[in-house]
């Protein structure tokens, strides 16, 4: 069967700011129906490279390729909603045309548990972690292709981050062929969720793995997902080979961990 044509097709050759390199070494491919996760430690590039795939930052050696006529969706750190509209009508502006004004708003607000009496509060009125909320909503209603997800759940408290990386899987169930780049900090989130790992390292960063866990996402539990952590954090440690880091313990069958 032949490969599927990725969404998106990034390489870095080299991320400067200011004369700094900050990237050196960085390439990705991310196919329909994909979680896509890049860890690495807080600095070292992370948001810098989704900025790169979402087309938003052009300044840099390499090249960016996504897929013709695909809608890329970008969800920033930073919860980026107009504070002059509701919550409820920064969800519904991000709905498709035929969508708009009909309640679906609504239904994507709780989906992420903001509660009813804070809809049509402005983003002004309610705290950071419901702003943050609010602002997922809005990527989820946007019906994209490929979703850039820069620490969508951070801040969240753990019960509650749990349940919508829960929401965030399922509506990959729902939306066939909805694919995800994560850019997180957080290796269980990584290792819960994603197909592949992508892991940066260094100064500038650069991957230094690609793991693809055995069990299907979603799946991984206890052990599995112990076991992808300590693949990440193993390859991360930089000095050490590619056969040391798959000889890291599993649970089953051994992950795959290339370079
Ligand atoms: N616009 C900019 N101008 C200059 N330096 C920048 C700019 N944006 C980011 N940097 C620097 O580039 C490096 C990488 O930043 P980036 O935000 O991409 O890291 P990160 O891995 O996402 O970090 P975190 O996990 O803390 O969000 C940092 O040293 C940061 O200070």
């Amino acid at each position: 069967m032949p490969m599927a044509e990725p969404l998106l097709r990034l390489t870095v050759d080299e991320k400067r700011f200011a004369g700094t390199s900050i990237l050196a070494g960085l390439d990705l491919d991310i196919t329909q129906g994909e979680v896509l996760a890049l860890v690495g430690p807080s600095g070292c590039g992370k948001s810098t490279a989704l900025m790169l795939a979402a087309g938003l930052d052009r300044d840099f050696d390499g090249t960016c390729t996504p897929a013709p006529g695909i809608r890329i969706v970008p969800h920033f750190q930073e919860p980026s909603l107009l504070p002059w509209r509701s919550l409820s009508d920064n969800v519904d502006m991000a709905l498709p045309p035929a969508e708009r004004g009909r309640g679906q708003a609504r239904r994507w607000l709780d989906a992420v548990e903001l509660p009813r009496d804070s809809h049509g509060q402005f983003p002004s009125q309610v705290s950071l972690g419901m702003q943050r909320r609010a602002a997922l909503a809005r990527t989820l209603a946007a019906d994209g292709d490929l979703l850039l997800l820069d620490e969508p759940l951070v801040s969240l408290d753990a019960a509650l981050a749990d349940r919508l990386r829960v929401l965030l899987l399922r509506r990959m169930v729902e939306r066939q062929g909805l694919a995800m780049l994560l850019v997180t900090h957080d290796l269980t989130e990584a290792a819960t969720m994603a197909d592949t790992i992508l892991v940066l390292a260094g100064h500038p960063a650069r991957v230094v793995a690609r793991i693809h866990p055995p069990v299907p996402r979603g799946q991984r539990h206890g052990e599995q997902v112990a076991a992808t952590i300590r693949h990440i954090q193993v390859a991360q440690s930089s000095t050490i080979s590619p056969d040391e880091a798959a000889a890291a313990p599993h649970p089953s069958a051994p992950e795959k961990v290339s370079r």
